[in-house]
Parts: structure tokens; sequence; C-alpha cells
């Protein structure tokens, strides 16, 4: 198996630029307002026009309404659109029949969702579980007791849903990850960056890392 890397939180088209010959599967872009790495629909579409060839593009929302998510849609190239804050089943049935796209739902490690895995099964191509502090939903660069991964795993895996898992990974710390519990994904932010920025060494040594043990273990 391919362990699917994400790596999230471009900023500029010099970012996209910086994953040609990295391995990766999507970089993110993220559209929740007045974040650090926020950016305007037509920053993020400069971004998709830079990423090299394979490498699919993701928007990051967080309880957006559906014109918010549409005004994004048509103005960028996206692959995957990923659901960040409380969004319910409803929302995510709406998005997949009306755009089409592959809808990533991330749930919070420890925070019970008010919805069972049935209700999104049909809607939902991912679940991505993430960190959470305080009351930042994403980005935070913390990891979280990856001793929950296995019931969240055992739940959406039985739906036939595969499980991603974010929440301050870096390159050093990813092979424990992924021995440890074989999630099918991996995403990253903060663990890539260094002062604030995209970096490529790290993105390389990040994704380096998972295919070695795509390589070893599959
Ligand atoms: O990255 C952000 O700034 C962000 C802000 C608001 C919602 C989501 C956000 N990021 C989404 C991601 O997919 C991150 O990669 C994920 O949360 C992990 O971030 P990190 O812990 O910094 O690696």
């Amino acid at each position: 198996m391919r362990t699917f890397v994400k790596l999230c939180g471009l900023q500029t088209p010099e970012d996209a630029e910086k994953l040609e010959g990295i391995d990766a599967d999507a970089a993110g872009m993220i559209f929740v307002p007045g974040r650090k790495r926020t950016v305007s629909p037509e920053r993020a579409a400069s971004i998709v026009s830079r990423l090299p060839a394979g490498i699919r593009s993701a928007g990051v929302f967080l309880n957006p309404t559906r014109d918010e998510v549409l005004r994004v849609w048509d103005r960028v190239e996206l692959d995957l659109i990923q659901l960040h804050g409380l969004e319910e089943p409803e929302f995510c049935r709406w998005l997949k029949e009306n755009l089409g796209g592959r809808i990533v739902k991330v749930f919070f490690a420890g925070k019970k969702s008010a919805f069972p895995p049935e209700a999104y099964a049909r809607w939902i191509d991912a679940v991505l579980i993430d960190s959470v502090a305080g009351t930042d939903r994403g980005g935070t660069g913390k990891t979280f007791a990856w001793n929950l991964l296995p019931e969240e795993q055992k739940r959406w895996e039985a739906w036939g849903i595969p499980v991603w898992v974010a929440g301050g990974l870096h390159p050093d710390n990813v092979n424990r990850l992924l021995t440890e519990h074989l999630p099918h994904g991996v995403d990253t932010s903060s663990g890539v960056e260094t002062n604030g920025e995209k970096d490529r060494d790290k993105m390389k040594r990040f994704v380096e890392r998972v295919r070695r043990h795509d390589r070893r273990v599959h």
C-alpha cells in the first residue's frame, strides 16, 4: 500500500515549486478566514498552477457555508475538499452531489462526533484525525495521544473509509506513527516549516521517511 501524503498550508506559488521532485500526493491551501496560513482564492489559483504534475490540490475549510465553498471552487481547481470543523453529514452530501470532488472530513482525537460513521460514510472519501489545541482546530503543530487511534481506525475502516492522521507530524516522528498505527495517510504543516515558511528539505525528508516505510512494510 502507498501511504497518502498531504503537505498542507502552502502560501505562495514558490511553495508549490518546492514540491518538484518530492513524491507527495496532495498539497493543501487554507481558506479558513484569519489564520496565519490563509490564502485568497486568487493566490490559491496561482499556487495550484505551479504544482508539479501528479500532486493533487486540497482546499481546507472550517464550518463554511455552501456559498463560501462555491466561491473558492469556481476560482480554484481543487481535487479535494477538506472540512475541518463540525460539518454535518448533510453538508458533506450536498458537496459530494453538487461538486463531485473528493471529501476529506476531519475529526478531532478524543472529541466524539455528533453523528455516527454510517451517517457520513456515503459522502466522504477519507477521514483525517487531527489535534485540537484550546479553541484552535488545525495547524496546531501538536501531536495527540496516538493510543486513541486504534478505536478511530476500527470505527471508520468498518465502513471502508481510509483514516489519515495529522497533528504535529514531522520528519522525525512520522516513522513511529506509521510503524505503530499503519494509517492510510498522513498530513503535516507546521512540522515541515522553518520560521513560518515551507522548508523544502523538511518536506522532502518527511515524504522520504514515509516512502521508506512503504517499501519496508507494504
Ligand atoms: O494549517 C493551518 O493553519 C490550518 C488552519 C485552520 C484549519 C486547518 C489548518 N490546517 C489543516 C491541515 O490539514 C494541517 O496539515 C493539519 O491540521 C496538521 O497541522 P500541523 O499540526 O501544523 O502539522
